[in-house]
């Protein structure tokens, strides 16, 4: 990790990037897998599975009685504990649903909005590294409290097929659409369809820089997305009253996700440092993805801030997906928290709990774009519609108001939209 002690403003901008793959080599391959998918369908999917994920899928719809074997491959503690989570994140994302909104802005004039489904979603759930079935009840539970009709989950293939867990949950979920295919050639399948996968009106999921970059191609094809949901990263802010090995193993547990994640502490006093350093190097030394976490580290930063506004301000420029609070200021920072994924707070709050079981959703935005992007909840999955009823009473109260700015707009039509009516009820009367 970069250490850093008290850095000047001026030098935080360099600090704020995270670990990117070459945009253009990205770009043209995504380019590449669209185009290709937009002109032979099934077949290109094919290709580029046995090209990128080194397996050739017969079938790309996994048959319904696959998905049901699964229940019988899985542990019975396994499945306790996926439905331990199913149900905490079940109460959360219910809690979110938001009734009609409802108002006569003047007399009869009614105006109200409500949430209505969107008809049909892609779920994207990673499995290059790691079968992410958690990533499955963050995206299907709150799609079916929303009232999804069509589902469609996309997943990496690997020799031995699809993750007994990942089948077990959608099956827990009532998702029984399965398509194996992972990487760009499940986000092309799912915004273009094929013969095979339907094409869907949003896209869900996070992944790696191959999936988000394909995702964000994507919405030029009048597909839209959740947000961009790249590599983990976590941020700690800690002061010297906290275990080194609480720190270390927070840290840890983002860094194992990959190579190009980046975690960060921001350490409120010097002296937290080498103690987290020495927790690292024993928790490393035992940790069975230490390589990729090293790797990860070689990209993170400690930085040290004894004073809490400027800390604060460095932390939500760098705007963290995750962000643990563990500090005697603990009031101060979540008061003080405007741009974050998800905040933990205090010392029995670790990231891993809301990754998996707490109830809130871990799919969220990184890179950053937590400056502007909220994670996923209830309402990504849904459309708030407006709707209005004016009564006799109301467009007589209303139409003259109308017709004066549509004039002044000179658009006639409009005002006449008005004035038809408003004629008919004076002839009425
Ligand atoms: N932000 C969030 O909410 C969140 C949540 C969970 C996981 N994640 C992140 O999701 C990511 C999961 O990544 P992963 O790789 O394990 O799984 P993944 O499913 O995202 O990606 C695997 C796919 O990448 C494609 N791919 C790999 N190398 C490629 C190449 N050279 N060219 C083209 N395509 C290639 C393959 O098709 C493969 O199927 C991790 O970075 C993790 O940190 C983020
Ligand atoms: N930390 C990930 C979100 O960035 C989610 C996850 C799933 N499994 C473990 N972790
Ligand atoms: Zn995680």
């Amino acid at each position: 990790m970069k250490t850093l002690i008290s850095p000047e403003k001026k030098d935080w901008e360099a600090l704020m990037e995270r670990p990117q793959a070459d945009y253009e080599t990205l770009q043209s391959t995504v380019k590449e897998v669209f185009d290709a998918v937009a002109q032979n369908g099934d077949e290109a999917l094919r290709d580029y599975c046995e090209r990128f994920d080194g397996v050739r899928p017969k079938e790309l719809l996994l048959p319904a009685n696959e998905i049901k074997r699964a229940e019988g491959l899985l542990n019975e503690s396994l499945k306790q504990a996926i439905q331990q989570a199913y149900r905490n994140i079940k109460a959360f994302h219910e809690a979110q649903i938001s009734g009609r909104t409802e108002v006569e802005t003047q007399t009869g004039v009614r105006c109200w909005q409500e949430q209505r489904p969107i008809e049909k979603v892609g779920l994207y759930i990673p499995g290059g590294s790691a079968p992410l079935f958690s990533t499955l009840l963050m995206l299907a539970i709150p799609a079916k409290i929303a009232g999804c009709k069509e589902i469609v989950l996309c997943t990496p293939p690997s020799r031995e097929g699809i993750h007994p867990a990942i089948l077990y949950t959608a099956q827990l979920c009532g998702v029984d659409k399965i398509a194996t295919l992972g990487g760009i050639q499940a986000i092309a399948a799912l915004t273009l369809g094929t013969e095979s996968v339907p094409a869907v009106y949003k896209l869900f999921g996070p992944g790696n820089q191959y999936v988000t970059a394909a995702k964000q191609y994507a919405t030029r094809y009048r597909v839209a997305i959740d947000m961009p949901a790249g590599p983990s990263e976590v941020l700690v802010v800690a002061d010297q009253s906290v275990p080194a090995s609480f720190i270390a193993a927070d840290l840890l547990s983002q860094a194992e996700h990959g190579p190009d994640s980046q975690v960060v502490l921001v350490a409120q006093s010097e002296e937290i440092l080498p103690r987290v350093q020495e927790a690292l190097a024993e928790q490393l030394a035992v940790l069975p993805r230490s390589e990729i976490a090293r790797k990860a580290l070689q990209n993170s930063l400690a930085v040290v801030f004894e004073d809490r506004e400027v800390a604060n301000e460095f932390i939500n420029d760098y705007a963290p997906e995750h962000y643990i609070i563990m500090s005697e200021d603990e009031d101060y920072f979540v008061d003080h928290c405007y741009n974050a994924g998800s905040v933990f707070v205090g010392t029995f709050s670790p990231e891993s709990a809301g990754d998996y079981a707490s109830g809130t959703n871990h799919t969220l935005p990184t890179n950053g774009y937590a400056k502007q992007y909220s994670g996923v909840h209830l309402n990504s999955f849904t459309k708030a519609i407006t709707f209005q009823k004016l009564s006799e009473e109301g467009i007589q109260n209303l139409g003259p108001a109308v017709e004066e700015m549509a004039l002044a707009e000179g658009l006639q039509g409009h005002q006449q939209a008005v004035r038809v009516r408003l004629n008919y009820l004076k002839s009425k009367s």
